[in-house]
């Protein structure tokens, strides 16, 4: 049985995303989890014909819809509107995710954990030492989602050089997942008569590290990103099941982990100075197979990298300071 949770299900991103993971053929229970409208959400997914059995649970039956989880997947809480940094939502999505958190170390402990909801950057933080505190901590097992950035970075190229297929083309974003922190690494790409001049990198970055703003801004005040952020999520919960259910291997995607004790992380451990980062991440049965070392920078890159060190330095301490007193430790 592959059971995947959706914490947030009946919210903008929680629908759709809900509604892409229906169509996997891995899962074979979607359990739609959420305060309000989860089980109309389920019952209208669930007169679709793929093999997923589909079931709501409303806020009184958290244990029921974590019990027995393979995945859970947590887009639950509120999102920007305009004038707004991601770090503005940590008040009211701290607490949100923490009880999640706390659900899943009490009814899925051995369950992977990917994380949507803002601010990633000390959401993450949150749900692992909520784990740790609990003793069912798996630093392979928890990952911020941060595969919009990636999915944004090969739009965004292609948009300005026609010739570079955006889908068939990984760009790796490294750091964090807010502003500064996001560092899309563009000295890599590869592709055959395709190359971006420094100018075109600048205005690339920048595009890609605010691309979260450009939403927020058209939908005035109506929310962010929901529909790209349902496909980015779905894309990266598909990668999990295949390379955890299916066993396919040398599976690729960037993602925001806990580095300690995770397999191949020192380089990056050492290399940051922090306990968490977004890098490009191998992924297999356990959930992480291995961290990859960060590629080999360009001038431009290694100083963004150090901006966003600096940054995500107080995100982590934030996450972690929430649940313990102490900081956060490698
Ligand atoms: N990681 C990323 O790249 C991205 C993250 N986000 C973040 O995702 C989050 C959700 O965004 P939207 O879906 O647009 O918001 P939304 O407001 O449309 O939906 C959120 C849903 O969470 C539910 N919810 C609230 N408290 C809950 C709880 N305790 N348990 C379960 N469900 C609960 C609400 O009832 C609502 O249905 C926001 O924090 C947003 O910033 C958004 C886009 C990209
Ligand atoms: O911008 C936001 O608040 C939502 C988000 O994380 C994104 O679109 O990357």
């Amino acid at each position: 049985m592959v059971k995947v949770v959706v914490c947030g299900a009946a919210g903008g991103i929680g629908q759709p995303l809900s509604l892409l993971l229906k169509q996997s053929d891995l899962i074979t229970h979607l359990a739609l989890y959420d305060i309000v409208n989860a089980p109309g959400v389920a019952a209208d997914l669930s007169h679709i014909n793929t093999p997923s059995k589909v079931t709501g649970h409303g806020k009184d039956s958290l244990a029921e819809a974590l019990k027995d989880a393979h995945t859970v997947v947590i887009p639950a809480g509120v999102p920007r509107k305009p004038g707004m940094t991601r770090d503005d939502l940590f008040k009211v999505n701290a607490s949100i995710v923490r009880d999640l958190a706390e659900g899943c170390a009490q009814y899925c402990p051995k369950a992977f954990i990917l994380v949507i909801s803002n601010p990633v950057n000390s959401t993450v933080p949150i749900v692992c030492e909520v784990l740790k505190k609990a003793n069912v901590f798996d630093p392979r097992r928890v990952f911020g989602v941060t595969t919009l950035d990636v999915v944004r970075s090969s739009t965004f190229v292609h948009q300005i050089k026609p010739a570079f297929v955006p889908h068939a083309n990984r760009i790796t974003v490294v750091g964090g997942h807010s502003g500064a922190t996001i560092v899309p690494i563009l000295s890599h790409i590869t592709q055959k008569g395709v190359s971006l001049t420094t100018e075109e990198i600048k205005t690339l970055t920048h595009r890609i590290q605010y691309g979260g703003d450009e939403v927020v801004k058209a939908k005035d005040g109506a929310g962010s990103a929901t529909l790209s952020m349902a496909y980015a999520g779905a894309r990266f919960t598909n990668s999990l099941l295949e390379a955890s259910v299916r066993g396919r291997k040398g599976l690729v995607e960037s993602t925001y982990v806990h580095l300690g004790g995770n397999p191949g992380a020192e380089a990056n451990i050492a290399a940051t100075g922090l306990a968490y980062f977004a890098q490009d991440v191998e992924l297999g049965p356990e959930g992480v197979a291995k961290v990859l070392a960060l590629p080999k920078l360009s001038a431009e890159e290694d100083a963004l990298v150090k901006i966003a060190l600096g940054e995500l330095k107080g995100n982590i301490a934030k996450g972690v300071s929430f649940i313990v007193d102490i900081p956060a430790k490698l």
